[in-house]
């Protein structure tokens, strides 16, 4: 099986970093090819920086049908393009906001989630309404760093969210926490040590849950919304 994993902004050490976390929890015979959006923002901070990543992350989707992938990872938290990406694939595909926070839905009554910059909250929160798991959202937060910082080592960028989560536990009475960057994918071990909740990474999630849907000949349904574009 092969799975196509997008990291949908201009930074391949990002992509990298992503998908070895996939990899790290790949079931056997599942390929994971990880492309970057080539020509894309380098990070993706807000909705402009969101609406210029779609046409390289659509080119990808449109190349890993061709080559027959099982299914796509959309590895960028404020899920871009997912309509649109789906109407071109025949297998699932899913953003890891989508399946991080419904997969906190499943192990707890509540949950905040943490992300980089003050600007993506908004973002996140309308995510939450459109996924329906607002009601059990508890708060939306940002450790105010930039997404990049995450790529710099002595940033202190993993201590920020570390210190978030904890604010999030003592103030928001969520009981899980759910990490709203792609690029946070490596801490996710370190922050449940560091905090004693469950901190879901929607990386790994998402990729399970595509694995999951095609393992059981489950894809993306063509009949109407998610059909074929239109030849024009
Ligand atoms: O908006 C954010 O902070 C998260 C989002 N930006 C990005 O370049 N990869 C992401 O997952």
């Amino acid at each position: 099986m092969k799975i196509l994993l997008v990291n949908p902004n201009a930074t391949a050490s990002m992509t990298d970093k992503i998908a070895a976390s996939a990899r790290r929890v790949a079931g056997p015979g599942v390929e994971i090819i990880a492309r970057t959006g080539e020509g894309s923002p380098a990070s993706i901070e807000g909705h402009y920086d969101e609406a210029m990543s779609v046409p390289a992350l659509l080119r990808h989707v449109r190349e890993g049908e061709q080559e027959g992938v099982a299914g796509v990872v959309v590895a960028c938290f404020d899920d871009p393009g997912i309509g649109a990406c789906r109407e071109l694939a025949t297998g699932p595909v899913i953003g890891i906001a989508e399946a991080a926070m419904k997969a906190a839905t499943m192990l707890a009554t509540s949950f905040s989630v943490v992300t980089t910059l003050p600007r993506s909250v908004p973002v996140i929160e309308e995510l939450a309404r459109r996924y329906g798991v607002d009601h059990q959202c508890r708060k939306v937060r940002s450790a105010s760093i930039p997404v990049l910082a995450l790529e710099e080592e002595g940033s202190g960028a993993r201590e920020k969210v570390r210190d978030e989560i904890l604010r999030a536990i003592r103030e928001d009475n969520c009981e899980a926490i759910v990490l709203g960057c792609a690029g946070m994918a490596d801490l996710t071990d370190w922050l449940s040590r560091e905090t004693g909740v469950p901190v879901i990474d929607g990386v790994t999630v998402a990729l399970k849950f595509v694995e999951g849907l095609a393992a059981v000949s489950l894809g993306t349904s063509k009949i109407c919304a998610y059909a074929q574009p239109n030849q024009k």
